[in-house]
């Protein structure tokens, strides 16, 4: 059974799937000081907050079995994701399912805040019918900045268009195409501080989006401009924007996120032209279902099936790069396991990874990943997982190196590993062949051609006659059945390895005996621990018992 603790009030329709499930005890609890989460933390294997909870280093080191961390939402500012990183936690979130509810938010403020209706409200439901101090402007022919073209932006971009506004849209990954599509300008900046009558914010808050609008920002816009925050608080320096709404320069603020939540600046709050709302952007009855939703099928999805899809500290992929690179991925971790294995065990210093032919087009990160982790689990078995490869590397001291060449080696597509420690430095190469699936073809200087399997006996020997005859016999005493064999030598006469696939382990006994053969210099038994586990389209099980 998993333990999965709710906290921030996620909708209970959309944990659902959770609940029902047997696998699975959900437990409830509101927003918690991080004190008291950390005595409780210990006994939850997930965890799925949406902005308020803390989810800080210090906690996450009480969380001695938490393996997923879900944020019902798409900001995760809230969740230390580097100390969830280091200790091999995955965080999820749900960056889609808050969109439209976010989107719309925007263009409620918008109006709101051009329309004066919450000042008009207030004055009205207090009794007075004030029919003069409420003179709004229209957004109709208007020009609108959008700052971050991302889903919200570009939402938020297509609505406004309904409203008749000329769209100015700045955003590092937004093509002049894109932008044609949509009907909108692709603009820098300082084109939306010239032109715009309206300004809104859909950017993550980073280090470059902090503090984006400020004094000199809020200098080169035209007077009368007017700024929707519906993002992150932070991304406009509030003192900035204060000052040049009382200066009279800027004419208005909607604000729904700030640098400090809950906000408590009376210069924010009891300005007559700033209209906020609390952080109410993905607070819609839909969002807050579909983002609990989303977060509960996939943490089943984790736990039972080994599938990932929205994590945010592994690369993401489009599924259909993932089904193309799934037999990489498969064969990635076994040439991992394998090449530490005939590095005898050492603990490598040093690791290269080189990609060939098909495989430089490709998005090669996750399959980096997969192979490093293969080689490191070795040693550090399920401590070790896709999440947190790349950080115990450096804690371990081993570098790495990963290259795409150009030549193609023979193969459609090639990837070689290789390990060092010192001078001594174990190699594999492998491929994918086209409709006969994932082979070896390479070991050290040696060419060979060996389906990967779970028992595998590497033989280094001299290239004399009745070495196979000799092996197969000594192994056939003990009733090992061989699979497969396959020999390379470099010269005929001189070393050569013989490769064989066994239907089960070899025992100490028979690999001494192996080793009084003459000419036979070393022999050394392989085991593959996931062969007949993998699945297409899904993380392997390996991997994600120890997510
Ligand atoms: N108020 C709320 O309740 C609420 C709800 C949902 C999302 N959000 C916030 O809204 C923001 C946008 O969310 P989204 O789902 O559209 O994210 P998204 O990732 O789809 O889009 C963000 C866009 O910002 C762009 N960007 C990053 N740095 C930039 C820069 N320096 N200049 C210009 N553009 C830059 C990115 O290229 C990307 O296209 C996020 O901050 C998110 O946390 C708030
Ligand atoms: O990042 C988000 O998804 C929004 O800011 C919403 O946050 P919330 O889930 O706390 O409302």
């Amino acid at each position: 059974m998993y333990k999965v603790l709710v906290t921030d009030g996620i909708s209970q329709t959309g944990l659902k799937c959770l609940v029902d499930h047997a696998n699975f005890i959900v437990e409830r609890q509101p927003t918690l000081p991080t004190d008291e989460l950390k005595r409780i933390i210990g006994d939850y294997d997930a965890l799925i907050v949406r902005s308020q909870t803390k989810v800080t280093g210090e906690l996450l080191e009480a969380a001695g079995r938490l393996r997923v961390i879900a944020r019902a939402g798409v900001g995760v500012d809230n969740i230390d994701v580097n100390a969830a990183t280091k200790k091999g936690i995955i965080v999820i979130n749900a960056p889609g399912a808050n969109t439209i509810a976010a989107t719309e938010h925007t263009l409620a403020m918008m109006l709101a805040m051009a329309r004066k209706i919450p000042q008009a409200h207030q004055k009205t439901s207090g009794g007075e019918w004030d029919r003069n101090s409420f003179k709004g402007v229209e957004l109709y022919k208007k020009t609108l900045g959008v700052v971050g073209m991302g889903k919200i932006g570009t939402e938020v971009a297509k609505r406004a268009k309904g409203f008749g506004m000329n769209i100015l849209g700045f955003d590092p990954y937004l093509t002049e195409d894109r932008a044609k599509k949509l009907g909108i300008t692709k603009a820098s900046l300082d084109l939306i501080a010239a032109e715009a009558d309206f300004i809104t914010i859909h950017t993550p808050l980073t280090n470059d989006t902090r503090g984006i609008i400020n004094d000199e920002f809020l200098s080169k816009t035209k007077k009368g401009v007017r700024f929707v925050n519906c993002a992150r608080g932070g991304i406009i320096d509030e003192k900035a924007l204060v000052r040049a709404i009382q200066s009279g320069h800027v004419a208005g603020a909607a604000l729904d996120v700030f640098e400090k939540e809950p906000v408590g600046d009376p210069e924010l709050l009891q300005n007559p032209n700033i209209i906020v709302t609390p952080h109410l952007g993905a607070s819609t009855v839909e969002a807050q279902e579909k983002v609990a939703e989303e977060v509960s099928a996939e943490i089943v999805e984790i736990f039972e099936n080994q599938s990932i899809q929205h994590a945010v500290n592994m690369p993401q992929m489009s599924g259909e790069t993932q089904a193309k690179l799934q037999p990489y991925l498969v064969l990635g971790d076994q040439v991992g396991q394998l090449v530490i294995q005939l590095l005898k065990n050492s603990a490598p210093t040093k690791i290269e990874i080189n990609y060939y032919g098909d495989l430089i087009d490709e998005d090669t990160e996750l399959l980096t990943r997969t192979m490093l982790r293969g080689v490191l689990s070795y040693h550090l078995s399920d401590s070790v997982n896709l999440i947190n490869v790349l950080h115990l590397l450096k804690e371990q001291g081993v570098s790495y190196n990963v290259q795409k060449n150009a030549t193609n080696k023979g193969f459609a597509n090639y990837l070689e590993l290789s390990v060092s420690q010192g001078d001594e430095t174990a190699r594999i190469g492998a491929t994918v062949l086209n409709g006969y699936g994932a082979r070896i073809v390479k070991i050290n200087q040696y060419r060979i051609d060996v389906k990967p399997e779970k028992y595998l006996l590497y033989i280094k020997h001299q290239d004399v006659p009745g070495m196979i005859g000799k092996v197969g016999s000594l192994l056939g005493d003990y009733q090992i059945n061989i699979g497969t064999m396959q020999v390379g030598r470099t010269e005929v006469g001189g070393e050569a390895i013989m490769v064989l696939t066994l239907d089960k382990t070899l025992g100490t006994e028979v690999s001494r005996e192996l080793v009084q053969i003459p000419g036979l210099d070393e022999a050394q038994f392989l085991e593959l621990s996931n062969v007949d586990t993998f699945e297409a389209g899904r993380v392997e099980p390996q991997a994600v018992e120890s997510v």
